[in-house]
């Protein structure tokens, strides 16, 4: 590397490339993986100055908040890892970053297992599970109930344009759950064999809205009309601190050749094409949010999220 203030490491950009193209994703997977670029950016630096230490840290921060904007996780794991910054010399920096780094994706995966064995508990044996996307807190659940000895059967959504529902199945097939894949159109007719509709989230917002793949608020008003409960698994990385001063959640609209390859806009002819990857779950549709440190009616998260959140002031550490 060269001794300029701003280098960014190319594990830093590979990162930030592959979450932008979607080879990293999934909101605690981005986490996990941010936070490991930013380690391996501190571990390589040959800055010659502590002021020019952060200076790189900062840059390779901003390279990572600016590849997708609706998971907070995200924000919320560059956030933690570069507060954690500290010392008067480059070593000193470099190793607080290296701890925290390392602390936060070990924090990650306790919250994951803790999350997974409280959602197991809604769980009774011989439940069906429906699912939308592919989440691993939400799997954490399914993996949790068999580790209690719970049979569990999957109905999964193919979950397009990205068919994730494919992660999905493959994951719980390696688990032994037995699994029936539908196109997403299917969803309402299979919710009279569901019990438990089963997501993830990228983003909580204060009012306990559940901001996840698109497709998820649909489904869990049809689970509404239909008496099927609604289980939100999302550890409280996934809590979006901003939205507790008003701000809302920036819904990622994705490119349009993920929806209509050219040969089929060749064929019908030239068309808006919209793709938002994501959207909102109104509170009233949401049963339970399920998090690391117990399972809340979405219209209470906003306490934990005081709780949390509640002495975070300044600004971002990756602009400072
Ligand atoms: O919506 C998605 C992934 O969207 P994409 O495929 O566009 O990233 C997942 O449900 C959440 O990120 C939660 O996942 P996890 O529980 O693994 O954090």
């Amino acid at each position: 590397m060269s001794h300029s203030d701003a280098d960014i490491h190319p594990t830093v950009e590979e990162a930030a490339d592959d979450i932008a193209d979607m080879e990293i994703r999934g909101a605690a997977t981005i986490a996990d993986a941010a936070a490991g670029a930013l380690a391996t950016q501190a571990e390589d630096s040959d800055a010659e100055s502590p002021e020019s230490f952060r200076a790189e840290m900062r840059a390779a921060g901003r390279r990572l908040r600016e590849t997708r904007p609706t998971a907070v996780s995200l924000p919320n794991a560059l956030r933690y890892v570069l507060r954690g910054m500290e010392g008067r010399s480059v070593p000193d920096l470099r190793e607080s970053v290296v701890e925290s780094a390392d602390e936060f994706q070990r924090e990650l995966g306790q919250a994951q297992d803790n999350l997974g064995r409280i959602g197991a508990n809604r769980l009774r044996d011989g439940d069906t599970v429906m699912t939308h996307c592919h989440s691993t807190d939400a799997l954490s659940c399914v993996e949790k109930a068999l580790d209690q000895g719970k049979e569990i059967h999957a109905i999964v959504k193919e979950t397009r344009p990205r068919k994730q529902g494919h992660i999905t199945a493959r994951w719980l097939r390696d688990m032994g759950v037995p699994v029936t894949l539908i196109v997403d159109n299917a969803a309402r007719r299979y919710l009279d064999q569901t019990d438990h509709v089963l997501v993830g989230a990228d983003s909580i917002a204060a009012d306990g809205s559940v901001i996840n793949k698109v497709g998820t608020s649909g489904l869990a008003v049809n689970a509404r009309e239909r008496g099927v409960p609604v289980m939100v698994a999302a550890q409280t990385l996934k809590l979006h601190p901003d939205t507790m001063t008003g701000h809302t959640v920036e819904i990622e609209m994705r490119d349009e050749r993920e929806v209509l390859t050219l040969d089929e806009e060749e064929e019908i002819g030239d068309v808006t094409v919209e793709n938002p990857a994501f959207d909102v779950t109104p509170p009233r549709y949401v049963d339970a949010i399920v998090t690391e440190r117990g399972q809340f009616p979405p219209e209470s998260i906003v306490t934990l999220m005081r709780e949390l959140f509640g002495d975070q002031q300044g600004g971002e550490p990756w602009e400072e």
